[in-house]
């Protein structure tokens, strides 16, 4: 293919496969199967190849983990990842209920989530385009995994609005994922993961994306850091508005209007857990009014706001050269 052709064909499979790919990450409808959208990918990835001297940063290529990385750049937080306090029974959640009411008063809601046992990332959003996503870390400083974050398929590369944000969430790695990937390991002769947490955490610290896109991992975002074009005055709010813009959030949140509400919530699901197609780890209880949120302020590490009830770990029975050990 001469050179002007192959230049002519570069440009017609990226606009194509950028056309695809809003249509099968934004929209959620496929108009093509996924089958032709790799051959089409395939084709475009061997022709930049033979023609570096058409690079383009932006091309559909990126998308999919082109280049393998040396190492991930660092990244600061515009607004801190704080860390979450615990509780580990219905006496400590009494007592962060009476410390909220004695500082704002005994008109509060609280909003309880899942506790989605992943890794934390935050997604910054600019004109409402996905620019980049970083590890939690250490709270302020974490890494550059964009590469990685973009074969979350869940993760929307435009928004509805084209709003400046920078959104939390946890990535994971579903069960069944989990299991099909360890069982693959075994075959291999490979060292298992211990837990999907790990797995997740392992998946999205690769240097080669491509490995990270084999991992099927998935996000719920559960949290805005930075918000500009819009406002919200509660919790509850913030969640509805980010499932507006096309996240995914959990659909299990619950406003209640009293702990012992929140008490009656977390026991309910402390049943359930098993149940769920992913792992959490608790439940996330917070003041749901982002007034009395400002209010309450924060002690040096943890919202004063918001609480982590965590749930005794699950009984693993693990089977070790045939000696069953209860751990
Ligand atoms: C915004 C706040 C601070 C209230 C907050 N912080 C969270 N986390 C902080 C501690 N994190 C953390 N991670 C590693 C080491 C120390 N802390 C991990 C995220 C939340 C995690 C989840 C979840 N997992 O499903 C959730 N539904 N809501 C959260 N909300």
């Amino acid at each position: 293919m001469n050179e002007e052709h192959a230049k002519e064909r570069i440009l017609e499979l990226r606009e194509l496969l950028e056309k695809y790919n809003y249509e099968y990450h934004v929209l959620d409808k496929p108009s093509v199967p996924d089958a032709e959208y790799d051959q089409l990918m395939k084709e475009l990835i061997e022709l930049e190849n033979n023609h570096p001297e058409l690079h383009d940063d932006h091309s559909p290529t990126s998308r999919v983990g082109g280049a393998i990385l040396d190492f991930f750049e660092k990244v600061e937080h515009t607004v801190p990842m704080l860390s979450l306090g615990n509780a580990f029974n219905d006496q400590d959640l009494r007592d962060f209920d009476r410390r909220v009411r004695d500082g704002v008063g005994d008109n509060v809601t609280y909003v309880a989530e899942l506790k989605i046992d992943g890794l934390a990332v935050s997604l910054l959003y600019e004109d409402g385009r996905f620019v980049r996503g970083a590890t939690r870390g250490d709270g302020t400083i974490g890494e550059d995994i964009t590469n990685n974050l973009k074969t979350i398929r869940s993760i929307p590369f435009r928004l509805k609005d084209p709003v400046r944000l920078e959104v939390r969430g946890e990535a994971f790695m579903p069960k069944k994922s989990f299991q099909k990937l360890n069982a693959h390991r075994e075959e291999e002769g490979q060292e298992l993961f211990a837990n999907p947490r790990n797995a997740a955490a392992g998946s999205l610290r690769q240097l080669d994306p491509k490995i990270a896109a084999s991992r099927n991992l998935d996000i719920f975002v559960y949290g805005v850091g930075k918000l500009e074009g819009h406002s919200v005055d509660s919790h509850d709010e913030s969640l509805t508005y980010l499932s507006h813009l096309g996240f995914k959030t959990n659909a299990e949140w619950k406003k209640c209007d009293n702990i012992d509400e929140v008490i009656e919530y977390v026991n309910g699901w402390q049943e359930k857990r098993p149940d769920l197609p992913y792992e959490i780890d608790g439940i996330v209880i917070k003041v749901n009014s982002l007034y009395q949120q400002e209010e309450l302020g924060f002690t040096a590490k943890n919202p004063r706001w918001a609480i982590a009830y965590k749930f005794p770990a699950e009984e693993v029975v693990t089977k070790l050269e045939g000696i069953e050990l209860n751990v």
